[in-house]
C-alpha cells in the first residue's frame, strides 16, 4: 500500500493542531449530547405521546422505545428537479426501517433554493444565506430528541452543506445522506451554451433559447452539469457519507431503489445500542474534510465549496483555509474532465468508473486519507467499488480502469498535475480562481479594470458595445455582508463572447460564481470584501488590474501614494424586496468566505 502524500500528510497536521481547541470542544459536546441528549428516556409521556400520536403502525415499536427511530429531514420541494424524486422516498425509508426492525418518521422539512430558477435574478441574494437557514432547520428537525438515527435527503448547491452543519450539531447521531440521482442526458451542455452565446449576441430568439433549455433540463433529477451539487455528491463519497458510489445512479431506477433501501439498512445498524457505533461527528473529522478538498482538486469540483467546506469542516469544530486548498491543489492531479471542464456530463461520468474508479486511484496513489470512519462497514476502500444488480441483489464491484479516457483517467496520466483550484493575493486581498476549465494561455490577464455594483450593469455596456476590448471586469459590493453573495454566473455568456472575440478578459468580483461557470478566468470570492473597506473598493475604472493564477497574484497596479489616498465609495443600498429585506440580520452578521460566511457560527462561536 502506497504511503500517504507528504503534502496531504503536512496540511492535516496543520489542521488538526490549528482546531485542537475547538475539535476538542466540539467532540465534548457530542459525547455529552450522546449521554443525556436524544435518548427518549429524558422525555415525558407528554412529549413522547405527542412525538408517536400519529405515528400509525409504528406507534408500538416507537413507544417501546427499543429500536432505532430514524428521523428524516427532507429538502423535497418540485422547484429542483434534483430534489423532486424525494416525494417518495419518506414511504420508502420507512418500509426499509420495518424491515429490520427499526422505525423512521420526517423529523422536519428544510427549504431548498434551485439556484438555476433564481440565477440572475433578485432570489439569488438569499442563496448563500438558506445554507444557513437550511442549518437551523435542520437543528429544529432533530431539535424533537425522538431520534437514534438521521437521513438526510438533499443533493443540492447549499443543501447539502447547510443539512450537515445542522446535524453536525447533533453529532452523536449516527446520519447518512440518501442521494436522489442526476437526470438522465438531454441536450449536451456545450450546445445549450453555444445557444446561448447566439442569444447574448442577438442572434436568436428567445423562443429557440427557452427550447434548448428545456431540451437540456427535461426531466427529475439533478442537472448533468458538474457544478456545486454535484460536487456535493463527490464530496459525500470521498468523507464516506454516503452508501458506496450512490452519487450518480439515476432517480426510478431499481438500482437506485435498492441503494436507498441499503442506506436505511446500514443506518439501522450504526446506532450507538450496537456494536458499530458511527456518529455523524466522528465520520466527519480532518481526514474527511481533507478528502473532500482533494475530490474538488482531483475532479475540477465547484469553487463554491472553498466557502462552503470551511462551513461544514468549522460545525465540527475544524478550521481550514485556502492556503490548505492551494496547497493540496498542487499536489492532487486533475483525474476528471466533465463540463464545464470538459464535454461529457456527470452520468459519461459515472458510465466511465465515476467516483469508484476516482477514489480508487486516489487511495492506491496516497492520495486520500484512507482510514475515516465512514457509513459503510469498512474504510473508505468500500468507496472504491460500483455498485450493480445481480439477480436484483446489491453487489460492489472493482472498476480496473477508465471506460472513457477523455473524461476519467489514472494518476499516473492525469489531465493535468494539479488540481483545479488556485489562490490569489495581492493588494486586493485574498480569492480563489477555477482554471480546470480556464485555457492556461489566459492564466494571466492584465487589463483595464472596468468598474460595476451591479451584474445587470456589465450586461447594459456590453450591449452597448462598451466592453470591445481587453478588459478586467470588475463587479464589488457582492460581498456577503453587502447584498448575499450572489453568484454572478450570467455574466458568462457574455465574458464568453468578447474572450471568442479575441479579447483579453477577466472577472474580479467578492460575489461568487456558479459551478457550472467555466471558461472565463475568474478571481472570486475576493476578500474582505468591499463592503467595510476592502481593497476592491479602492478601484476606478481604467486601472491596470493583473490576474494570475500561475503567480497565485491579483494587484491593482496603481501607484502607491495615489493607492492609499483612495477612499472606498458609498455602497449601494441593501436590497429590499423578494424578502432579501428579512436577512439583514444575516448580511450583518456574515464573516469572511475564507471562514465560511456564516452568520450563524460567526454568532455562536462570538458566545463561546
Ligand atoms: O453549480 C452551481 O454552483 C450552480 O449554482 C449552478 C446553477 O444552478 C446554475 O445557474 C445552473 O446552470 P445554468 O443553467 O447555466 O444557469
Ligand atoms: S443542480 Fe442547480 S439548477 Fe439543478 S436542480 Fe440543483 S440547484 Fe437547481
Amino acid at each position: 500500500m502506497t504511503d500517504l502524500h507528504p503534502t496531504i500528510a503536512k496540511v492535516t497536521e496543520r489542521i488538526v493542531a490549528r482546531s485542537a481547541k475547538s475539535r476538542r470542544h466540539y467532540l465534548d459536546l457530542i459525547e455529552r449530547g450522546r449521554d443525556a441528549g436524544t435518548n427518549r428516556d429524558q422525555l415525558s409521556c407528554g412529549n413522547l405521546a405527542h412525538a408517536f400520536a400519529a405515528s400509525g403502525e409504528d406507534k408500538p415499536v416507537i413507544r417501546t422505545g427499543a429500536a432505532m427511530n430514524i428521523g428524516i429531514v427532507t429538502a423535497y420541494n418540485d422547484m429542483l428537479s434534483a430534489h423532486q424524486p424525494y416525494g417518495r422516498y419518506p414511504e420508502a425509508i420507512k418500509l426499509a426501517a420495518r424491515e429490520v426492525g427499526a422505525t423512521a418518521q420526517v423529523a422536519g422539512g428544510v427549504p431548498a433554493m434551485c439556484d438555476g430558477v433564481t440565477q440572475g435574478q433578485a432570489g439569488m441574494d438569499l442563496s448563500l444565506f438558506s445554507r444557513d437557514t437550511i442549518a437551523l432547520s435542520t437543528a429544529i428537525s432533530l431539535s424533537h430528541a425522538m431520534f437514534e438515527g438521521v437521513a438526510l435527503l438533499g443533493i443540492c448547491d447549499k443543501i447539502v452543506p447547510g443539512l450537515l452543519m445542522g446535524a453536525l450539531r447533533f453529532g452523536h447521531l449516527p446520519t447518512i445522506l440518501i442521494p436522489a440521482g442526476p437526470m438522465p442526458s438531454g441536450l449536451a451542455n456545450k450546445e445549450k451554451v453555444r445557444i446561448r452565446q447566439l442569444y447574448a449576441e442577438g442572434k436568436v430568439g428567445k423562443d429557440e433559447l427557452l427550447e434548448s433549455e428545456s431540451a437540456s433540463y427535461h426531466g427529475a433529477g439533478t442537472c448533468t452539469f458538474y457544478g456545486t451539487a454535484n460536487s456535493n455528491q463527490m464530496m459525500m463519497e470521498v468523507m464516506g457519507l454516503h452508501m458506496p458510489a450512490a452519487a450518480f445512479v439515476n432517480p426510478g431506477t431499481k438500482l437506485r431503489q435498492e441503494l436507498t433501501r441499503a442506506a436505511t439498512h446500514r443506518l439501522a445498524s450504526i446506532g450507538w445500542d450496537g456494536d458499530d457505533y458511527r456518529p455523524l461527528g466522528h465520520c466527519v473529522d480532518e481526514k474527511a474534510i481533507v478528502n473532500a478538498i482533494i475530490g474538488l482538486m482531483a475532479t475540477g469540483g465547484s469553487t463554491n465549496h472553498a466557502i462552503h467546506l470551511p462551513a461544514i469542516a468549522r460545525a465540527a469544530g475544524i478550521h481550514i483555509d485556502w492556503t490548505d486548498f492551494a496547497e493540496i491543489s498542487d499536489a492532487v492531479p486533475l483525474l476528471a474532465r466533465v463540463y464545464p471542464n470538459g464535454s461529457g456530463d456527470v452520468n459519461h461520468f459515472h458510465a466511465a468508473g465515476g467516483m469508484s474508479y476516482i477514489i480508487r486511484e486516489l487511495l492506491d496513489s496516497g492520495l486520500l486519507h484512507r482510514d475515516i470512519m465512514t457509513v459503510a462497514r469498512g474504510d473508505l476502500t468500500d468507496y472504491g467499488k460500483e455498485p450493480v444488480l445481480e439477480n436484483d441483489a446489491l453487489q460492489w464491484r472493482d472498476v480496473p480502469a477508465s471506460r472513457d479516457d477523455n473524461m476519467l483517467r489514472p494518476v499516473a496520466n492525469p489531465f493535468s498535475a494539479d488540481g483545479g483550484m488556485k489562490l490569489l493575493a495581492g493588494n486586493l486581498g485574498r480569492c480563489v480562481m477555477k482554471v480546470s476549465a480556464v485555457d492556461p494561455a489566459l492564466w494571466t490577464i492584465e487589463a483595464p479594470a472596468a468598474v460595476f455594483h451591479d451584474q445587470d450593469d456589465v450586461l447594459r455596456a456590453f450591449k452597448a458595445g462598451e466592453l470591445e476590448r481587453d478588459v478586467v471586469v470588475v463587479v464589488r459590493f457582492q460581498g456577503p455582508k453587502a447584498n448575499g453573495m450572489p453568484e454572478l454566473h450570467k455574466l458568462t455568456p457574455a465574458l464568453g463572447v468578447l474572450q471568442d472575440r479575441g479579447f483579453k478578459v477577466a472577472l474580479v468580483t467578492d460575489g461568487r460564481m456558479s459551478g457550472a461557470s467555466g471558461k472565463v478566468p475568474a478571481a472570486i470570492h475576493l476578500s474582505p470584501e468591499a463592503l467595510g473597506g476592502g481593497p476592491i473598493g479602492k478601484l476606478r475604472d481604467g486601472d491596470l488590474v493583473r490576474v494570475c493564477a500561475r503567480s497565485g497574484t491579483i494587484d491593482a497596479l496603481v501607484d502607491a501614494a495615489i493607492w492609499d489616498a483612495r477612499d472606498i465609495p458609498a455602497a449601494p443600498p441593501p436590497p429590499y424586496d423578494t424578502g432579501r429585506e428579512l436577512f439583514a440580520l444575516f448580511r450583518h452578521h456574515s464573516d469572511l468566505a475564507e471562514q465560511g460566511a456564516s452568520p450563524i457560527l460567526a454568532a455562536m462561536e462570538a458566545e463561546l
